[in-house]
């Protein structure tokens, strides 16, 4: 289970607050314009103590209590023809688990327990969204308006391909570890990934992801982490062949991760206070999702 932050728009945690006052509470009604994005991430690695007590600990009652409330509200086949299921499940010879199956169901409660209107997703995520969606109209057909139906929200970048196979998506969990760039990678691992990264035959550089995937994901990435169009860097690229064009966009990416390398630096040294954070996530998260779990409860008949 993924919950890694739950953000508000600006201004809103006050009235949201004010209207959670810890267990027992009435959950919020999502007024008018109120918005509540929630997003999340596979966690990778070993948790340490510090997220245990101070995140994954709190999370787990509620999560996975309206978990199993919804996953008696899913049909089989409906979990079945999700295509990431379809994937993940033909990778592994088709002995795929009964949790690699119904994770889309922990991932809908994820984002209703919070009453999230918003969800920050790739566009590998689209379907899932739509299984979220299904199930709030669901729940809400049967019991009355009570979850918002969380929408999407889709970056221009809404899927990265492979730097060695431009047909797929970059993956965190790819085996050939040159497809992939980390946040983490240094500025010579960076560059060596673009040198690499799989383009064509032809030199020049243009955009046309039908038929150049490869250099168009060049340009869409270098776009993105500068900040300018896909047309503007067209435009500045004219003159360099692809193998001195990846080298710049390698440049520009070590200069977008820069920063957010020296911030994880910083906070990695600083257990006692990434320890905090997680623990005043956990409570301002408890402090949401208890009461509209109870609520939920109450509905379906279990209180
Ligand atoms: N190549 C790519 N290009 C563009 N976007 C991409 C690419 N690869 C991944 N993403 C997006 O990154 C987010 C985290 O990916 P995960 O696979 O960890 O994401 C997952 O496996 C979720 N089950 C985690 C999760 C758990 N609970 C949630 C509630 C809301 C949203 C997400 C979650 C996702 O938005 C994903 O779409």
């Amino acid at each position: 289970m993924a919950l890694r932050s739950v953000r508000k728009a600006r201004g809103c945690w006050s009235s949201i607050r004010a209207l959670h006052k810890g267990p027992g509470a009435v959950p919020a009604a999502q007024k008018d314009g109120m918005k509540r994005v929630f997003s999340g991430i596979q966690p990778t690695g070993i948790p340490h103590l510090g997220n245990y007590l101070g995140a994954i600990e709190g999370w787990v009652p509620e999560h996975a209590q309206l978990s199993w409330i919804l996953s008696c509200m899913v049909r089989l086949p409906r979990l079945q023809h999700l295509h990431q299921w379809k994937a993940k499940t033909a990778k592994q010879k088709h002995d795929g688990t009964v949790g690699l199956l119904t994770y889309p169901v922990l991932q809908a409660a994820d984002i209703l327990l919070y009453k999230s209107t918003h969800v920050p997703v790739g566009e590998d995520q689209v379907q899932h969204m739509e299984l979220v969606q299904d199930l709030a109209r669901g729940f809400n057909t049967k019991y009355g308006e009570f979850f918002p139906v969380p929408k999407s929200i889709l970056t221009s970048m809404k899927k990265v391909k492979s730097l060695r196979d431009p047909s797929a998506k970059m993956s965190k969990s790819d085996p050939d570890k040159l497809a992939t760039v980390r946040i983490t990678d240094s500025p010579e691992e960076i560059v060596q990934k673009f040198r690499k990264a799989v383009t064509d035959f032809t030199s020049e550089v243009t955009y046309d992801p039908a038929s150049r995937e490869g250099v168009s994901n060049m340009v869409a990435i270098h776009a993105a982490v500068t900040g300018l169009t896909v047309e503007e860097v067209v435009q500045h690229s004219i003159g360099l062949d692809t193998a001195h064009y990846k080298l710049m966009v390698a440049d520009a990416v070590i200069e977008k991760f820069a920063p957010i390398k020296s911030e994880i630096k910083k906070l990695k040294m600083d257990q006692d206070h990434l320890e905090k954070v997680l623990q005043a996530g956990s409570a301002k998260a408890k402090e949401l999702a208890y009461p509209v779990c109870q609520e939920v409860k109450k509905l379906v008949g279990f209180l």
